[in-house]
């Protein structure tokens, strides 16, 4: 039986463009946003995947890259579900600014604490471990048992939502994790086995 779960990072959005604190504001994708999520479902299509179910966040950014993507794999209308669990961190009281300004503001050492250690969390906001703590039970509960009866399924999500899913599913430690950085449109491709561990991994960034 095949088990595969394929995630995917929004592309571009236009506060990505913008250097922003992003969080759980709306922001579209950019042009280069959508020819970065084209191309991921490209690369997908190459691969000769197709999908029985999807999942995205309540956020347009990562459900417009779903939406390119299907369209690539000529999928549109497959079944999604979206859910706020999957959302991006919360940045909390810095959503919306700068991040030079930012750095320049607290120093590069607080800003860079905020963005990746795994448990301190901006201020008002979330923590990587705040953010897994919602995205895990979630993945649990809804994505992982229909993996395991063999569907094939797309999550379109966040940096941060996805790098929490991937520190479980490819048992990072804290320090690792840190240091994995997700692409905008870089498909990463699990293969999983009965009891949902990861037997393979791919990751299609260029
Ligand atoms: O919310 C944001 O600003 C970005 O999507 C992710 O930000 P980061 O690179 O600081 O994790």
């Amino acid at each position: 039986m095949e088990r595969l779960l394929v995630l995917v990072r929004h592309g571009q959005s236009e506060w990505n463009l913008k250097n922003l604190f992003t969080g759980w504001k709306d922001p579209d994708l950019t042009e280069q946003g959508v020819a970065e999520a084209r191309a991921a479902g490209a690369k997908l299509r190459d691969m000769k995947l197709q999908f029985d179910m999807a999942y995205t966040s309540a956020l347009t950014r990562a459900q417009h890259t779903l939406q390119l993507i299907l369209a690539e794999l000529g999928q549109e209308g497959l079944e999604t579900v979206r859910d706020q669990a999957l959302n991006e961190r919360d940045y909390g009281d810095i959503t919306g600014m700068n991040k030079d300004e930012a750095r320049e503001k607290f120093g590069e050492e607080q800003v860079h604490i905020w963005r990746r250690s795994f448990d301190v969390p901006p201020p008002g906001g979330e923590s990587l471990k705040m953010t897994a703590e919602r995205v895990l039970p979630y993945y649990r509960a809804e994505i992982l048992p229909r993996v395991l009866e063999g569907k094939r399924i797309i999550v379109a999500a966040h940096g941060n939502s996805l790098r929490s899913l991937i520190m479980e599913l490819e048992n990072l430690t804290p320090e690792q994790i840190l240091k994995r950085e997700l692409g905008t449109g870089a498909p990463v491709v699990y293969r999983l086995n009965e009891d949902g561990q990861v037997v393979s991994v791919e990751d299609l960034a260029d």
